[in-house]
């Protein structure tokens, strides 16, 4: 479990603060200057408010003419409505800069996540460091967009900090000190305070994710049939008020924090200008001040007091803004565990031929006490069709994750044509495979755009060989759109949903447009009827000629179709061979293949008239 307090954060608040506007530099420069234009248009406002009162009143008490005190009047009521405006036009004019600095952050987040190697995915630690730096991007009011208007508050108040010490050391420094320290006061209980309520962050981090998680299952669609048939509706209910009861809790706590802080800022400031009104009304007494000498200097200490009190808190709250941008940079900086770009570049050949060895292969899964794999030697030779099988959790999708650059041994080492593959660019090595999956990923999208992944231009004639052969061709036409009709009802309307075994026939597409020199199969036809899986091993089978292709799958149909037969248990390979050497070895492999081929019996219509016939033996 993560500690609550951080650990030393890797960056300073100005090393923070540097970043962000390095940041602005490259991605919006109109940011900074919008800031600083906003910063001194406050300075301006601030002044001339804090001049106003007391300049009109002067003009009464020194009998000036109407004609003169409405001059005053005219100029300052001109000068605040056009600095007010032009305030309010810079800060509408800045959300979209910082609205776009923070949406690229948002997509670098994305990028990472997409590309990390893929051990981080299943590593915690590293997905609870991606909801930390989600925190800082998430909203308007995160850290990546707030920081400009704390930072313009900061550069602000410094500013009329000076301008008011410069007036008042002209009048009495005791006055300037006596507020200063008392402010300096103030701030530092509210601090201690804050820090308290920071301290609740990780656990109301948790429990929002714990609340978002139950309400987006609530809306899954996949999830929908399980949620009715179930009636799940009480269950989530109840799960979904425990977080929310447990989330209120904190908040309250967290609040009873500010509160309290709140208070004491209430208590000390009517301490403060108690003392310092009385001092300054002694002042004016004893030095017969004009009424608007004494406005003037009232005037000037609520607003020192409040501009110091104001660097304070906006510091404060720039150090927790800067906490939220450690957690950004320090999850955008995670180290990688496999080379990308500094890695040996590689390209796909299709007719260049390859071979994958494993030696002395162990792997262990992070936590796990048992290893996956112990001292597994393999050799999957260029051009051959190898199916791996074994019962559930033998280690077949671990060993295809190996075999795919997905995960690295703990121990051994996986060769490309002899070469340990941890030496070339893992982005490069990918571009050897064409996989499907057990899972799938169908973007909402075009089936097209399924089949060609972003490619440009398409290959129109490639992308038809390939539903062709994926035998997705008579569903298609079936549809009036074809190959532009949309999938999934998310994000359009009209998109359509389509059946298991039609996903699994786009996926199929989807592999064979790649046109990769190597093909992994995970079960690629575990959604399909047997007569269809016979159908795709049989163009498997000609298609891969040439190519290295493994697959795994539970339906031992298709092993016949391949040079070799690997059986599983336990992370070894207890069987090897042909379909019919491990027949005639009458080991586990025989004795599932037999339970299998019982139910292996199909009926085929041909020209009309319904026949039996056994795929096993065709
Ligand atoms: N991410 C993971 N973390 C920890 N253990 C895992 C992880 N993934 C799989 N395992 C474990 O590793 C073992 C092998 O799993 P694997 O998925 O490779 O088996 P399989 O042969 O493909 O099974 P199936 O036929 O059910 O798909 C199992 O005991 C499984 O519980």
């Amino acid at each position: 479990m993560r500690k609550e307090d951080p650990i030393k954060p890797r960056y300073t608040m100005k090393e923070n603060s540097r970043y962000m506007f390095q940041l602005a530099w490259q991605q919006r420069k109109s940011v900074i200057f919008i800031m600083l234009s906003i910063t001194f248009l406050s300075v301006i406002v601030q002044l001339l408010e804090l001049f106003i009162t007391p300049i009109l009143l002067q003009q009464i008490e020194m009998k000036a003419s109407l004609y003169t005190f409405i001059k005053w009047l005219i100029l300052f009521v001109l000068l605040l409505m056009s600095t007010k405006g032009g305030l309010a036009y810079l800060k509408t004019n800045t959300l979209l800069g910082r609205l776009n600095i923070r949406i690229y952050l948002i997509s670098q987040l994305s990028q990472k996540m997409q590309q990390t190697s893929y051990p981080n995915l299943e590593d915690t630690r590293f997905l609870e460091k991606y909801e930390s730096a989600n925190y800082s991007v998430m909203t308007n009011g995160s850290a990546t967009e707030i920081f400009w208007e704390t930072m313009s508050k900061i550069i602000q108040n410094f500013f009329i900090f000076v301008i008011y010490l410069f007036l008042l050391s002209h009048l009495d420094i005791t006055l300037a000190l006596l507020v200063g320290v008392t402010a300096v006061c103030s701030f530092f209980y509210h601090q201690r305070k804050n820090k308290q309520a920071q301290l609740s962050r990780f656990a109301e981090e948790k429990l929002m994710k714990e609340l978002n998680y139950i309400q987006q299952k609530g809306e899954d669609f996949s999830y929908a049939k399980d949620i009715r048939l179930f009636q799940q509706k009480n269950w989530l209910k109840e799960i979904y008020q425990t977080a929310f009861s447990n989330y209120q809790k904190l908040m309250l706590k967290k609040e009873s924090y500010y509160l309290q802080a709140n208070l004491a800022d209430i208590g000390l400031n009517f301490v403060r200008n108690g003392i310092v009104y009385a001092y300054l009304l002694y002042l004016s007494m004893s030095q017969s001040w004009l009424v608007s000498e004494f406005l003037l200097y009232f005037l000037a200490i609520s607003g020192f007091s409040q501009g110091i009190q104001m660097i304070l808190t906006e510091m404060s709250n720039l150090n927790k803004y800067s906490l939220d941008i450690n957690h950004l940079r320090d999850f955008l900086e995670t180290e990688e565990l496999f080379l990308f770009e500094e890695g040996k570049s590689l390209t796909a050949d299709k007719h260049q031929s390859y071979e994958i060895s494993l030696r002395g292969l162990s792997f262990t899964y992070p936590g796990a006490k048992k290893a996956t794999f112990e001292d597994l030697n393999l050799t999957f030779h260029a051009g051959e069709s190898v199916a791996i099988v074994g019962l559930n959790g033998a280690g077949k999708t671990t060993l295809v994750k190996i075999i795919c650059g997905f995960l690295d041994p703990t121990h051994g080492e996986v060769l490309l044509n002899g070469i340990n593959i941890k030496e070339y660019n893992r982005r490069d090595y990918y571009r050897l495979f064409s996989a499907v999956f057990q899972q799938f990923s169908v973007i909402e999208t075009t089936i097209l755009e399924n089949i060609t992944q972003g490619e440009n231009p398409i290959q129109f004639e490639k992308a038809k060989d390939c539903i062709q052969l994926a035998g997705l061709q008579p569903m298609i036409e079936r549809l009036p759109q074809g190959l532009s009709t949309l999938l999934g009802k998310k994000v359009y309307e009209k998109g359509i949903e389509l059946s298991g075994g039609q996903i699994q026939r786009l996926m199929l597409a989807r592999a064979l447009y790649k046109e990769a020199p190597m093909l992994v199969l995970d079960e690629p036809t575990a959604a399909l009827d047997p007569i269809a899986e016979n159908d795709i091993y049989q163009k498997y089978h000609q298609l891969t000629k040439g190519h290295l292709a493994i697959f795994i799958s539970h339906r031992l149909a298709s092993t016949r179709f391949c040079d070799r037969v690997l059986y599983i248990e336990e992370g070894k390979v207890i069987e090897e061979g042909t379909h019919e050497d491990l027949m005639q070895k009458n080991g586990k492999y025989k004795a599932l293949f037999e339970v299998q081929s019982k139910y292996y019996q199909e009926e085929v219509e041909v020209d009309g008239e319904v026949k039996n016939e056994s795929i096993t033996d065709a």
